[in-house]
């Protein structure tokens, strides 16, 4: 397998928690990430059915656009009793319907993300299926490492098993950090210190598999 050498690494995403999360993992390996928003690189749409298709295709992108490796992640929360959702749709159920302008055209303006009404809803539709209904959820995360030049890429995966409460609690980390507690703490994610998120989360799992085969 091709390895992952030190210098520029495209970090193929827009979600400030993520990447400052990717560059605290990356650290130590004297990899130097570059965002795709420092880059001006646009968003591409997440068309992909899987973690892993979506994963792929955003490296892709970053990849062939930058001339550099693309690192992206594709993450989300599947929560059992909801059949997995919200799933790879997770950011998009923190988007506000957009807004029609009063031209009547909706613009193409992106809506800005809204975690509060994210969680919201996922405990309303937990709500809606009665006290016994089953709090375990979990994180998934893929990773994508694409090369520019021959299209090649390494897919990680890694996950975390915990349950939900509400309401809310923490104000660190981002997304749904607020409402997961991972098992085996009674803190939730918001609530942790980043290097013990880093010692269990779903990301950091994906990382050491990266780690492990893409250094030396
Ligand atoms: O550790 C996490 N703690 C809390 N929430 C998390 C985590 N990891 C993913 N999540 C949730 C929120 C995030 O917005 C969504 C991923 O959606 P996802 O499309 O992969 O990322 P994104 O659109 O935010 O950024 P981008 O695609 O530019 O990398 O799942
Ligand atoms: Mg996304």
């Amino acid at each position: 397998m091709r390895k992952l050498q030190p210098g520029k690494l495209v970090i193929a995403s827009h979600n400030p928690g993520k990447i400052r999360e990717i560059a605290e993992l990356l650290g130590p390996y004297g990899i130097e990430p570059v965002s795709a928003a420092d880059l001006d690189l646009p968003d591409p749409e997440e068309t992909g059915n899987s973690f892993v298709d979506n994963a792929e295709l955003k490296a892709r992108f970053a990849a062939d656009l930058s001339g550099f490796p693309a690192l992206a992640d594709d993450s989300g929360l599947s929560v059992d009793a909801l059949n997995g959702a919200p799933g790879i749709y997770s950011a998009r159920w923190a988007e506000a319907p957009a807004p029609v302008p009063a031209d009547g055209e909706p613009g193409d303006a992106e809506a800005p993300r809204d975690f509060g009404r994210a969680m919201q809803r996922v405990e309303t539709e937990l709500a809606a299926l009665g006290p016994d209904a089953s709090r375990d959820a979990h994180f998934v995360c893929a990773l994508a490492l694409c090369w520019p030049d021959d299209g090649q890429c390494e897919i990680f995966e890694g996950r975390v098993h915990g349950t939900l409460v509400w309401p809310p609690r923490g104000d660190k980390g981002f997304g749904y950090d607020p409402i997961f507690v991972p098992i085996d703490s009674d803190k939730t994610f918001a609530e942790m210190d980043p290097d013990r998120k880093h010692a269990i989360s779903h990301r950091a799992e994906a990382f050491g598999k990266l780690v492990a085969a893409l250094i030396d």
